[in-house]
């Protein structure tokens, strides 16, 4: 009688089980997006897209750059869970314009996902109160925001990952001086990186200019691809982040993006 009713829970159980792992997996497919029609935009359009976004739709730009700081957070959480790194302390390099916001906030977003960033923000920009609140948020939540580069053996020895925010679609190669050393420790690096839209230093239409430039370990595109991403190592994660393109400019680009799965932010592409 016992051994029965063992028996019949277990079962019970089994199927409980079961369903529970089906239905995560049709929540959150690890499947890759194939995606054969997907338009890589050249600089050009990417600027545009950016100012139809700001001038025609309206949107300001700390919607934008919270909604794609976001996204890229949860595509590092998805790439890199937290118990997957050595250790969960992320370095976020920040660069003077959008790119650099976009890691601003994405490292708000990571500390609040079990992540311990520190942020390397060299060249602020005091233009708006934009970049002076992302910058007084981060600290106010206990990030630590320095204007001083990073030792490379302290980083490999202190940190599990590194988030490149330092250039984005505006960059024009090659890299001012005041650059160099964090590109420096980038190249040299043993870590994984994750470039934010653009792997720094890159040119964003031909992709790498050296051999001394840098090799992400994954990509989040923003918005749409650029042409850069094209030499993406094929070991290279490919993620596309900053679902906020309306049907419409989407149409007028021929962007073809790829379908975001239900409430997802992040697309995975490869
Ligand atoms: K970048």
């Amino acid at each position: 009688m016992l051994l029965a009713v063992i028996k019949q829970n277990f079962a019970l159980f089994s199927r409980i089980y079961a369903t529970s792992i089906s239905s995560k997996s049709l929540l959150h497919p690890l499947t890759k997006v194939q995606c054969r029609n997907m338009r890589y935009l050249n600089q050009q359009e990417a600027i545009s897209v950016d100012e139809e976004l700001f001038n025609e739709y309206k949107f300001s730009v700390d919607q934008l750059m919270e909604l794609a700081g976001l996204s890229c957070a949860h595509a590092i959480a998805d790439a890199y869970p937290p118990n997957s790194l050595r250790t969960n302390k992320v370095l976020i390099c920040c660069g003077p314009g959008n790119n650099g916001g976009d890691g601003l906030v994405a490292a708000r977003h990571l500390s609040l996902m079990s992540y311990d960033p520190f942020v390397y923000y060299p060249k602020r920009t005091d233009k708006t109160d934009l970049f002076k609140n992302l910058q007084h948020q981060a600290e106010r939540m206990g990030i630590t925001v320095t204007a001083d580069c990073p030792v490379a053996a302290r980083v490999e020895a202190e940190y599990g990952l590194i988030v490149d925010a330092l250039f984005g679609f505006s960059f024009k190669p090659p890299v001012r001086d005041a650059f160099k050393p964090i590109m420096e420790l980038l190249h040299g690096t043993k870590l994984p990186i994750v470039s934010v839209d653009i792997p720094s230093g890159w040119d964003v239409e031909q992709g790498p200019q050296s051999d001394c430039d840098i090799k992400p370990d994954c990509l989040i595109s923003l918005t749409a691809p650029k042409l850069c991403a094209k030499h993406l190592s094929n070991a290279s994660k490919h993620y596309l982040g900053g679902r906020f393109v309306p049907a419409k400019l989407e149409e007028k680009y021929s962007m073809a993006l790829p379908q975001y799965n239900g409430r997802d932010l992040f697309v995975r592409l490869n």
